[in-house]
């Protein structure tokens, strides 16, 4: 049991639809789980079939049509959105501000905190995720993959309680995925972050330790004590 496990994000029979003009889009009821610190989660499965609209609502960035999302701390209840600041996000767009370099999009979650040293673990991070030589690049002027190796570094340098991370090794090679997926994970295995990323990549999916996946129109945990249920 992870000594985190009284810090958690909990999903109470969540569901998402969507209504637009012509008609709705139902992708998930009665979803109930909960993302511990310290333990990673990957959520797999067909394109569109509704993982990054539930990585949005689990991360509190978007409200479920149905259920609630809330933030537990020792059985205490908050509003997720009390968290906010102590979460890391990589979306599959990178989000990185356009004027700024990559050390200065890296140290800025540090800034907004006050953190003298931001700049110098700023580089520390990109040096980490192999981008020492990419400093002084704006983000125009880097490749897609380095563009979301930055935002992987700006994601995690402020070890953020919990990290959402929608396609984090999409555009890159096998070895540079190698190194990220080794590089989140130890976040998760050594800082004690909750981890959930949502995947096509098997390998990454496996190294998680609990995986839901949906499957022609269901979705189900495969490797999971949780026991819940879903249906979409
Ligand atoms: N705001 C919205 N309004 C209407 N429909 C939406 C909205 N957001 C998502 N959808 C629909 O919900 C479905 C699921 O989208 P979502 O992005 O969650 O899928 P996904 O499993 O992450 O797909 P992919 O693997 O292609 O990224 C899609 O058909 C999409 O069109």
């Amino acid at each position: 049991m992870s000594s985190h496990s009284n810090s958690k994000i909990e999903l109470h029979k969540v569901g998402q639809s969507f209504v637009t003009n012509q008609h709705s889009v139902s992708l998930f009821s009665d979803l109930s789980f909960s993302i511990e610190q310290g333990r990673s989660y990957a959520i797999t499965g067909p394109s569109g079939s509704g993982k990054s609209s539930l990585l949005m609502l689990a991360s509190g960035l978007e409200q479920p049509f149905s259920g609630e999302v809330v933030y537990s701390y020792n059985g205490q209840i908050q509003p997720i959105s009390h968290i906010r600041s102590e979460i890391g996000f990589i979306f599959q767009q990178f989000h990185l501000l356009p004027e700024f370099d990559a050390l200065n999009n890296v140290a800025l979650p540090l800034k907004l905190r006050g953190d003298k040293q931001a700049l110098a673990i700023a580089k520390e991070w990109l040096e980490k995720v192999g981008l020492g030589h990419r400093l002084k690049h704006k983000p125009a002027q880097l490749s897609g993959g380095e563009q979301q190796r930055v935002a992987i570094a700006r994601a995690l340098v402020f070890n953020p309680k919990f990290i959402f991370a929608d396609e984090p090794t999409g555009n890159l090679d096998a070895q540079s995925a190698g190194e990220i997926a080794d590089l989140l994970f130890a976040c998760c295995r050594d800082k004690g972050a909750g981890l959930v990323l949502v995947t096509h990549s098997d390998y990454l999916a496996q190294q998680a330790q609990q995986q839901l996946r949906f499957n022609a129109g269901e979705c189900q945990w495969l490797s999971t004590e949780l026991g819940s249920k879903c249906h979409a």
